[in-house]
């Protein structure tokens, strides 16, 4: 199989590049890529990504947060995560069977020596333990099948990232699946993952005899724009989350706080203060100065900092409430 080399790191850029290579590159026969992201939560296309990304940890570990084009959960990505992709003319799309496409990785990791099985979802396992989760897209006569593959990822951030307190969000949005990961180093403990990479290149390139395909610098430039347009951009990554209401409580030294708040494309469309607490000035003067803005940390933060003369929560702080809206 011919391949397309890709060593950036950067998420945007690369989740352009899939779109791209579905969209444009129409190949006669498959191809594959294998690359990598820095730090990076993917969330899928119809995920509610505030439901699904801890904002805490993304700001401590300077995490890059990517809608993709395909559904399915939300993942974490770091440089112990390495992501294949395949583009394959496909006539008949209702035919397409997961486990056919996936059967190059598979056959690829065995004989390096790793038992990695297929499950009934669209995950890889390795010992019972999830190391591989798969999507799809398919677009006029191409099927677009990406997925990753654990080689030694730092679970704990994984875990920390993509925990949200799910009670405080009521949506229709795509829900991730969590699952017990596992890792490929353990059963290839004297590889890197370089070297991973290159076993895995070699093998589903026979051997290094398909050359692979180089991107012209216009087709790079088309990517850089779609990267520029739209995967790097809140609308597409946080706005087109499905719309979803938030509830919050909490009891704080100085008082109790209720927030609930519904929010469409990302604003804030309505949004409620209660509890018990003495305010100063009413809060209802506060609620109508927040309508229509992100739902994000950074922008609330400035509204109620412009806010703090009002001491519309007394002596609840701004730093409790925004604690509420954004563990
Ligand atoms: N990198 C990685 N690989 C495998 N599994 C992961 C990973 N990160 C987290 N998880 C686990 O999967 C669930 C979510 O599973 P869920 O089944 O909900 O979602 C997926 O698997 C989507 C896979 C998308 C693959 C694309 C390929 C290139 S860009 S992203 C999460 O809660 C964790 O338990």
């Amino acid at each position: 199989m011919r391949y397309v080399v890709n060593k950036n790191l950067d998420a945007p850029f690369n989740i352009a590049m899939d779109e791209w290579l579905l969209t444009h590159l129409k190949p006669e026969a498959p191809v594959f890529a294998l690359w990598q992201n820095r730090n990076a939560v993917i969330v899928g296309k119809h995920q509610n990504t505030y439901e699904e990304v801890n904002e805490a940890v993304v700001k401590e570990k300077d995490i890059q947060v990517v809608r993709r084009v395909t559904g399915g959960g939300a993942v974490y990505h770091d440089q112990g995560n390495l992501n294949f992709t395949f583009i394959i003319p496909v006539a008949h799309p209702q035919d397409v069977d997961w486990k056919k496409f996936v059967q190059p990785i598979v056959t690829a990791l065995h004989k390096l020596g790793i038992p990695v099985e297929i499950t009934g979802r669209n995950d890889l396992v390795l010992d019972g333990k999830k190391i591989s989760g798969n999507a799809q897209r398919y677009q006029d006569g191409y099927l677009m099948h990406h997925g990753t593959l654990m080689f030694d990822v730092d679970v704990e951030t994984m875990v920390r990232v993509l925990n949200v307190s799910d009670e405080k969000f009521i949506s229709k949005a795509v829900k991730s699946v969590r699952s017990r990961v596992g890792s490929i180093k353990q059963y290839a403990p004297h590889l890197t993952i370089a070297q991973f990479q290159q076993a895995l290149t070699d093998e589903l390139s026979e051997n290094g005899q398909d050359q692979p395909i180089q991107l012209t610098q216009s087709q790079l430039a088309e990517i850089k724009t779609l990267e520029k347009e739209k995967f790097s951009t809140w609308e597409w990554n946080y706005g087109e989350s499905p719309e979803f209401n938030y509830h919050a409580h909490e009891k704080f030294a100085g008082g109790i706080l209720d927030i609930k708040a519904e929010i469409e494309k990302g604003l804030i469309k309505q949004i409620y203060f209660g509890g018990d607490f003495l305010g100063v000035e009413d809060i209802e003067r506060l609620m109508p100065q927040l309508i229509g803005v992100p739902f994000e940390e950074t922008t609330i933060r400035a509204i109620l900092s412009e806010n703090q003369d009002k001491h519309y929560f007394g002596t609840i702080s701004n730093e409790e409430v925004l604690s509420l809206i954004h563990e």
